[in-house]
């Protein structure tokens, strides 16, 4: 295959795809999604084979397990996926509403409306939930999409695919209007981000080697959704208890997903009579913990190995944890900023202040207080499902739902008036 004349056919037919779905009422698109539930849910036997061919293989490639968890498909989580889409059916639609209207001393009558962003280019990790959950999302969102999710998900996708193609057909929609592209070639990649005449945004939902490549050669406008190094500070005022039962969750509830908690930061004040408790916990359920010289001491148990500068800086996506003692709220915060991706931060802390110094001076797309850092998540959020979680400050930031996957125009009223 010819990869750019082929992206160049993708990108074009997209294009033309993205006039029919910003033009689709909403009991089009309404119907597109109800159909494309009802063929996954119709070929659950088939998702979860052509599932068990990509896990044969990474299992051969010595995938991680917390990346075979997020790859794994199974009646369950295909159900999850049918029943994403009705969801998203059942969301209001974003597109066409207006709001903001106020007249102006000329007479004019002006206000917004809310429209789609066009054609939106997705590149994801293996997880093929994410293709239907995308692909849902920008059509309800009145966009076409182009999905490039990891290559170990491949044959889940392309099944996942046929599903999606179904759906449109049966509302009537062109194929076109969400393409999974037909290659595992990285070079697909490189083209997809540099055809601004065909693709008007592009979310990379990754580690730093496809953030490298995004931001050296991208001509196309970016939502990065980026690593997730988080973390959680368990304050001086913190209620312990609570914050054994969160750090326990955020660290260990899911290992490889981005809102998983890497580095736990512990006051001095409480350090001792929290760590040595908190770390049973992590190591009974086979947790690595990687101190720094004060967490070792007060644990006292040789299996807390030593914490290098580079743990601080590593999403470890896996059952691993950095832990560092810090002499208060200001050190936590510059550790925090310096070392962390501006995913999601959380504090545990019965301090008002703290907390409030703590949401406001932490750079982060989600800032909790008291809660585990794994809800930083658009279904948790109350959006109905996500695209993924931005870790950019423009245009949308944290978890993008429908809104963030649309814009909005000024629309202006008149009856005949000229400006003087
Ligand atoms: N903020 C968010 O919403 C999310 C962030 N993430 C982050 O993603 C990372 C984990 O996923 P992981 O699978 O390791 O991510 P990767 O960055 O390795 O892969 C993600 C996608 O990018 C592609 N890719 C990676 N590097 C390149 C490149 N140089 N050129 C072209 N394409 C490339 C991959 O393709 P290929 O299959 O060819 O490797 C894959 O499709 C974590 O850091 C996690 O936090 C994950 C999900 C959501
Ligand atoms: N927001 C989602 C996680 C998204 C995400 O992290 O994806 P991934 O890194 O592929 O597991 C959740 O909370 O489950």
């Amino acid at each position: 295959m010819d990869i750019k004349e082929y992206m160049q056919a993708v990108g074009q037919a997209a294009r033309r795809a993205s006039r029919a779905t910003a033009r689709a009422d909403s009991r089009q698109k309404n119907a597109a999604l109800m159909a494309m539930a009802d063929a996954i849910e119709r070929d659950a036997d088939k998702l979860v084979a052509a599932n068990r061919r990509d896990l044969e293989q990474a299992v051969a490639e010595g995938l991680a397990p917390a990346m075979l968890d997020r790859l794994t498909l199974n009646p369950q989580t295909v159900a999850g996926m049918a029943e994403g889409l009705r969801q998203m059916a059942a969301l209001p639609d974003p597109v066409g509403e207006m709001d903001d209207f106020s007249y102006r001393p000329s007479g004019i009558q002006l206000g917004k409306m809310r429209v789609p962003l066009g054609v939106i280019g997705i590149i994801y990790e293996a997880r093929p939930n994410v293709t239907a959950d995308a692909a849902g999302l920008c059509l309800k969102a009145g966009n076409a999409a182009i999905l490039r999710g990891g290559s170990e998900a491949f044959h889940s996708n392309q099944a996942i695919a046929a599903c999606v193609a179904e759906g449109l057909a049966a509302a009537g929609l062109p194929a076109d209007a969400v393409q999974v592209l037909a290659t595992t070639d990285r070079a697909a990649v490189g083209a997809l981000i540099t055809m601004p005449e065909y693709v008007d945004v592009i979310v990379p939902r990754g580690g730093k080697g496809l953030i490298a490549r995004v931001s050296a050669e991208a001509r196309v406008p970016v939502i990065k959704h980026l690593d997730g190094n988080c973390h959680t500070f368990v304050d001086a005022h913190a209620d312990l208890t609570m914050a054994l039962k969160v750090c326990d969750n955020a660290k260990t509830q899911r290992y490889g997903t981005c809102n998983t908690m890497e580095t736990l930061l512990v006051h001095e004040a409480v350090a001792a009579g929290f760590l040595p408790a908190m770390c049973a916990v992590y190591l009974e359920k086979g947790v690595e913990l990687r101190g720094c010289p004060t967490t070792r001491e007060l644990v006292g148990d040789a299996r807390v190995r030593v914490a290098t500068e580079e743990d601080w800086d590593t999403e470890y996506a896996a059952p691993i944890l950095a832990i560092r003692v810090v002499d208060g709220l200001d050190e936590a915060i510059d550790h925090i900023n310096t070392h962390g991706s501006h995913h999601t931060d959380a504090i545990i802390t019965g301090d008002y202040a703290n907390a409030r110094r703590f949401l406001r001076e932490v750079d982060s797309s989600s800032v909790m207080v008291n809660a585990s850092s794994r809800f930083a998540d658009g279904f948790e959020y109350g959006l109905g499902a996500e695209i993924g979680i931005s870790t950019d400050k423009i245009h949308a930031r944290g978890p993008v739902g429908l809104e963030g996957l649309t814009s909005q125009k000024w629309v202006v009223l008149g009856d005949g008036q000229v400006r003087g």
